[in-house]
């Protein structure tokens, strides 16, 4: 078991999955919403909030699927890294974390722009690293082919590789002079050009922001596939897993694995599990909040989410045979888990179809009166060897449940990573003086200089 459990709160800036069960569907559009809900969260001792995002949408045979529009399922959405400049503003301890896909932009852009709200934020942002799901409708959306999944990861590796060069190895420490005496603004011999040659981008140039608190923010990253989890070992600070508790064992011992074979340490990344919590009072109450919650999903709703996230067609599928397909170039996450992989068995169509009906691309969710999901919690942080929860939102609970039960209990246990002040997003997950990547991340390569971090 960590020291101490890692807490934060999914979100997306889309319409929710069960919108038709909320009180105002159009609130993810309310600036307002987003300033008190994650105030809230810093209140209550959250370590971070994250946006998911993607420019991907369901997509079947070149075209959108009219169900998904209809339904609002993985659609509409908005950008979230527009807000968190808002959120910089409003918190000043919690974390801001959210995603940008390699495929799309360029790591010029993603280094200024993260440089930008690492400054903002006072060192409180992460980068969600993701090669992207929803791949089939963005490729079309931006004109291009789909690229084969495995190439993905080669573009997002070089994208890694460029955006660290631009945060550890433009600026030294100590360039900036801004001396109004002199007139000298920086240093330009400390000052560094970056120069690039590879297979997806080319470079020649300064990053133009000065050094922010961590210089590179903190990586995340969230594709569970082989592939993934050696890019999470090479390069992430933290990762997202969210599957069944055997199966999340088998990936945190792979993971750490592969961190120890990079030199890294096996602790070098702080690995959240996805959590969907229904708690109350009593035990009854809380499963009667589960079932409240199941919503109007049909099969043909989890058929459309299924094909966003794998880019498999179920529907044309035998419904009482296992995947017809068991590679696909959009997600594997979402077929692995399913094909008979890593000893787990091989579900039908129709099973797999039942399964994102009850949980989408979640595990099972806790569920019980405050003790009885504590004691679950912190026996499945033993059992899986993670370091804490990403919180998943729900509409009958969810997030607030926890808040509410679950969270006093952990803290009157003494088990959580409280969120400090003064903390750097680095720091509040490894410890106060670690503002900067460890030596033994890849990124401190492209330091000029060699003062301490
Ligand atoms: C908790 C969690 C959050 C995720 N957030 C995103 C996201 O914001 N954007 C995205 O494109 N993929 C996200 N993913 C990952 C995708 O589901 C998918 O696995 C990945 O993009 C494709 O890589 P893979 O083939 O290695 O699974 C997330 C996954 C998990 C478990």
């Amino acid at each position: 078991m960590p020291t101490k459990i890692t807490l934060g709160a999914f979100h997306t800036l889309g319409v929710g999955a069960k919108w038709y069960l909320t009180e105002d569907p159009m609130r993810y559009l309310d600036l307002q919403h987003w300033i008190d809900t994650v105030k809230g969260y810093e209140e209550a001792g959250l370590d971070f909030v994250f946006f998911a995002d993607s420019y991907g949408y369901p997509v079947l045979h070149d075209h959108v699927i009219p169900l998904a529009v209809e339904r609002g399922i993985q659609f509409p959405a908005a950008d979230p890294t527009v807000l968190l400049t808002a959120l910089a503003a409003t918190t000043d301890r919690i974390g801001l974390v959210t995603t940008v896909s390699t495929m799309i932009e360029k790591p010029q852009t993603v280094a200024r722009r993260f440089a930008t709200l690492d400054h903002f934020t006072k060192g409180r942002v992460g980068w969600n690293v993701v090669t992207g799901s929803g791949q089939s409708a963005s490729a079309l959306l931006f004109g291009e082919e789909l690229t084969a999944h495995d190439d993905r990861y080669a573009r997002a590796e070089e994208h890694v590789q460029l955006s660290l060069e631009l945060w550890e190895g433009s600026w030294e420490d100590d360039a900036l002079k801004v001396d109004a005496e002199t007139g000298t603004f920086t240093d330009s011999s400390k000052v560094h050009e970056v120069e690039h040659d590879g297979t997806f981008f080319k470079a020649r140039g300064v990053l133009t922001v000065p050094p922010s608190p961590q210089r590179t923010p903190t990586l995340f990253q969230a594709g569970t596939s082989s592939r993934g989890r050696q890019f999470a070992a090479d390069f992430a600070e933290a990762v997202f897993v969210a599957a069944e508790p055997d199966t999340v064992t088998k990936q945190i011992a792979d993971i750490r694995d592969r961190l120890e074979a990079n030199g890294r340490g096996r602790d070098a990344i702080s690995i959240l599990a996805a959590g969907t919590f229904f708690v109350a009072a009593t035990h009854e109450e809380a499963v009667a909040k589960r079932e409240a919650a199941v919503g109007r999903t049909s099969l043909e709703d989890a058929a459309v989410l299924y094909a966003y996230f794998t880019g498999l067609d179920l529907m044309s599928m035998d419904l009482d045979k296992p995947l017809a397909q068991t590679n696909s170039d959009q997600g594997q996450t979402n077929i692995d888990r399913f094909s008979g992989k890593d000893g787990a068995p091989a579900l039908t169509v129709r099973q797999i179809l039942e399964e994102f009906q009850r949980n989408s691309v979640m595990a099972s969710p806790f569920v019980g009166d405050p003790i009885e999901v504590t004691d679950q919690a912190i026996a499945y942080i033993e059992a899986t060897g993670a370091d804490g929860f990403l919180l998943q939102p729900e509409v009958a609970g969810g997030q607030d449940d926890f808040l509410e039960f679950v969270l006093p209990e952990l803290r009157r246990r003494g088990v959580l990573n409280e969120s400090q002040p003064g903390l750097t997003l680095r720091e509040q997950l490894f410890g106060a003086g670690n503002n900067r990547l460890p030596e033994t991340h890849p990124g401190a390569a492209f330091r000029k200089n060699s003062i301490p971090a």
